[in-house]
């Protein structure tokens, strides 16, 4: 048990919000751009009270250290590092007692999607860079041989050609229409080969069926007008059946990844569309496989990849 009598001295401290996910697109022209970053920030000076006696008259609460980011983020965003001075010069000069913190901030990159009608890159689709994994996968069965190509973790996004509408509402709806949202997934789809080989592609069949898949995918996530992830998911997987003959059949996983608009109001400012709070979950998941008529099924094969319904 803890001595009554003892006295102890409060050490170094600091406290604040953590990875408060902001992503910022500039629409001010139809070639949109987006800033995604993911910002701590953190106060340090004299928060003695707080710790010793339950006193916050000096605790800024985390909630308010969120909003800021989400407000500063009204007027652009800039560099991180512009960004993160921004909030630190604000914090010290607002708050006498707030003598330096910590800001951190880290940026995902994402680039324009190269279309087909858009070779040097759309202007509201992007994928974002590095995490993307092509898979394989051969099972056989006696003489029967079967190659399941795929990816996962392809993130992509488009920053507006986006709507959810005309859901059913009962007492427990409370999602609003919208007509303009971000739409952003991370795509994993495996796709089945009919035979063991893609014959209308050269040596390398699997790695250019691999290369047409990928882009027909990407373009059909960028033209596809979408009215929700699963019309999006089912053109996606049209568009890998067109561009492909020897592809049976593909299935998708697809996660909603929701980006938010923050209510900007109670701090006095509007927010038409350009600032979000992405949030990791809960989330939807749209799940599905596109398959040719003629197709013949192979439900065993499935069993062996896992994660598909
Ligand atoms: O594209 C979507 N599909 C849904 O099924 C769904 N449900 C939801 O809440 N938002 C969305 N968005």
């Amino acid at each position: 048990m803890a001595d009554p009598r003892a006295s102890y001295t409060l050490g170094p401290n600091q406290y604040g919000k953590a990875e408060v996910r902001l992503v910022r697109v500039d629409r001010d022209t139809l070639r949109h751009r987006v800033t995604d970053l993911s910002v701590t920030s953190q106060l340090a000076g004299d928060f003695t009270a707080a710790h010793t006696s339950g006193d916050n008259a000096h605790v800024v609460a985390t909630d308010t250290q969120k909003n800021t980011v989400y407000a500063f983020a009204r007027d652009g965003v800039g560099a991180p590092e512009t960004f993160l001075l921004r909030l630190a010069d604000h914090f010290t000069g607002s708050f006498a007692w707030v003598t330096g913190g910590r800001w951190a901030a880290e940026q995902y990159a994402w680039s324009r999607i190269p279309t087909s009608t858009a070779p040097e890159g759309h202007d509201h689709a992007f994928s974002r860079d590095g995490a993307e994994t092509r898979t394989a996968l051969v099972v056989r069965d006696g003489d029967a041989t079967t190659v399941l190509a795929g990816l996962k973790d392809l993130v992509v996004l488009k920053s507006t050609g986006s709507e959810f509408a005309g859901f059913p509402r009962d007492e427990y709806t409370t999602l609003a229409d919208t007509d303009d949202r971000i739409l952003a997934t991370s795509v994993t789809a495996r796709w089945r080969y009919a035979g063991s080989v893609p014959a209308s592609f050269g040596a390398d069949r699997y790695d250019s069926a691999y290369a047409t898949v990928r882009a027909a995918m990407l373009d059909a996530f960028a033209a596809t007008y979408s009215l929700a992830l699963q019309q999006t998911l089912y053109a996606m997987g049209a568009a890998v059946l067109d561009s492909v003959p020897e592809i049976a059949e593909i299935r998708f996983s697809m996660p909603n990844r929701h980006h938010f608009l923050v209510d900007l109001a109670p701090f006095g400012l509007d927010n038409p569309g350009e600032v979000f709070y992405a949030a990791d979950r809960p989330y939807g998941l749209i799940e599905a496989a596109v398959l040719r008529d003629d197709a013949d099924a192979a439900e065993p094969v499935w069993a062996a990849a896992a994660g598909f319904c």
